[in-house]
């Protein structure tokens, strides 16, 4: 079995069990394929240099071998921070409102990228399959092939693929796309985003895609293709079976005093997520609905993320003025309508937090999927299941359609779904989360990766002519990797 080399912006092994920290079904699922593969795990290491050295630091840790670069402030300045933050990120999120444009973003990516394939084509061997993540990292599979990498390369995208007018605001955004065709397999969490970029690639860039999702170019045949991510049910099922997690049930529910029903939201601090919608939606059904407000508590766990950059501090204090605003006019003595978090939790307690939860507010405004909706289904009691209240434009809603789905910046529609959310009957929250939990647990993670990998390797139909492709030299593999 040829091996995987994956290659991601972080790279994070799951640690032992019981250990569980807040890594996501992601690293646990990427970890059971280069186990399976014999594999190796490359990226930043998270970790700031004075200045860029190259030093590949070797690692096996729950039998996965893992190598990473530290890198130098400014590279985390213009590529982290900057273009993959606040011009990717917030282009591909459709927030041009947010996008910026600045070439040193643009140089500091390529020199990084660049820094990767250096520092990653040594550990490449003839017969590995190299899988690259996500929008930081989209031009380095044409960097490789730069420097003589034949093999098949595929790249996922985490994230969503903007709308063709959007997109072209993108200074070099031809140049962008090309790169990325010099993999062999594109992957895209949803049909719409495949639609999106299959779109560009016919209007901007002229080229023949086949309903299949084969694109010609330069004489060559790549595939794009759609594969929703999900997350891993098994471990998580397991994990809602801890101590960790039953502690956390009892404590929430606890804390929240006879018949008291609670909502709960669990995302990273982005605008992405629509958390100050949410706010302002959760606001508008106390006004509307005195008759309940107290008898609801809105728990929203929100940890900080990519603090350095001003859209996301911005955020931040906006959220925590209006949850105090709210909070202000809403509460008395005994009860306080949002509990507003700002840290953490590793997943086992979130598995009990979700459980005692008796609806699940995910309400991004744009979503690559979102695997905390998924969460939420697994976590439920199938006896007395919560409802899920989801966005109409997370990537995960054509897999959820029995989700009470909404518009998340209708507060109106948002209110609404609240309301018959908690009207529920029980035989209807039974149907429904029958149907959810049975695509939670049949579209997971496990699912996903074997499609990549199986694609990638050409097993349906991701063939690649590969004589179209210039010899090289072999690898020398470091002492290190082997
Ligand atoms: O690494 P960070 O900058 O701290 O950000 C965390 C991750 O955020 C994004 O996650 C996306 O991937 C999820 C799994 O496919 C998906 O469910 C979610 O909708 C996306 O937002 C990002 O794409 C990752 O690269 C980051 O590591
Ligand atoms: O306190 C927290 C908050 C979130 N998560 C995990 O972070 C992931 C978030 O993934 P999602 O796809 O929902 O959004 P992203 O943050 O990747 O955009 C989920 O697995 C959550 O369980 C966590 O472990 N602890």
């Amino acid at each position: 079995m040829s091996r995987l080399i994956v290659v991601s912006n972080r790279v994070s092994v799951p640690q032992a069990m019981g250990a569980a920290g807040a890594q996501g079904g992601l690293a646990v699922a990427l970890s059971a394929a280069l186990r399976e593969h014999r594999g190796i795990w490359f990226g930043w290491s998270g970790k700031e240099t004075e200045s860029f050295t190259g030093h590949l630091d070797m690692q096996r840790n729950q039998d996965v071998t893992t190598a990473t670069i530290d890198l130098e402030p400014q590279d985390i300045e213009e590529y982290y921070n900057g273009y993959a933050n606040r011009t990717l990120w917030p282009l591909f999120h459709y927030r041009i409102d947010l996008t910026e444009y600045d070439r040193n973003f643009g140089e500091g990516y390529e020199r990084v990228n660049a820094r990767f394939a250096d520092s990653v084509l040594p550990l490449i061997e003839p017969d590995d399959l190299v899988w690259v993540h996500d929008y930081h990292l989209l031009p380095l599979g044409s960097m490789l092939r730069e420097k003589g990498v034949t093999n098949r390369m595929g790249l996922f995208l985490h994230i969503p693929w903007p709308p063709t007018r959007l997109f072209v605001s993108l200074p070099n955004h031809e140049q962008l796309v090309a790169s990325m065709l010099q993999y062999d397999l594109i992957g895209l969490q949803t049909e719409e985003w495949l639609d999106s970029f299959t779109h560009y690639l016919k209007k901007e860039m002229g080229l023949k895609v086949s309903d299949d999702g084969v694109i010609e170019y330069e004489g060559r045949r790549i595939v794009a293709r759609a594969f929703p991510i999900g997350i891993d049910y098994e471990e998580f099922v397991a994990s809602a079976r801890t101590e960790l997690a039953q502690g956390a049930y009892q404590r929430l529910k606890d804390s929240l005093g006879h018949g008291r029903k609670m909502l709960i939201g669990v995302d990273r601090l982005d605008y992405s997520k629509g958390l100050g919608e949410r706010f302002d939606s959760f606001d508008r059904f106390l006004t509307d609905n005195p008759e309940m407000a107290k008898d609801v508590v809105l728990l929203q766990i929100a940890p900080p993320s990519r603090g350095e950059v001003a859209s996301y501090q911005l955020i931040r204090h906006d959220l925590e003025r209006k949850a105090g605003h709210i909070n202000g006019a809403h509460a008395d003595v005994a009860w306080v309508p949002i509990r507003y978090v700002n840290r953490g939790y590793p997943r086992a307690e979130l598995a009990g937090f979700y459980r005692a939860a008796d609806i699940g507010l995910v309400t991004p405004l744009r979503d690559g999927m979102n695997l905390v909706a998924k969460e939420y289904v697994a976590a439920q009691d199938s006896e007395d299941p919560g409802v899920l209240i989801l966005s109409r434009f997370a990537g995960a809603a054509p897999q959820m359609e029995d989700a009470v789905l909404v518009n998340p910046h209708s507060t109106e529609d948002v209110s609404d779904a609240i309301r018959q959310a908690l009207h529920m009957p029980l035989p209807e929250r039974r149907r429904r989360h029958e149907r959810l939990l049975a695509s939670v647990r049949d579209e997971d993670v496990v699912r996903w990766r074997e499609n990549f990998v199986g694609a990638l390797r050409g097993e349906h139909g991701a063939e690649v002519p590969l004589d179209a492709r210039p010899e090289r030299p072999g690898p020398e593999l470091s002492a290190a990797a082997s």
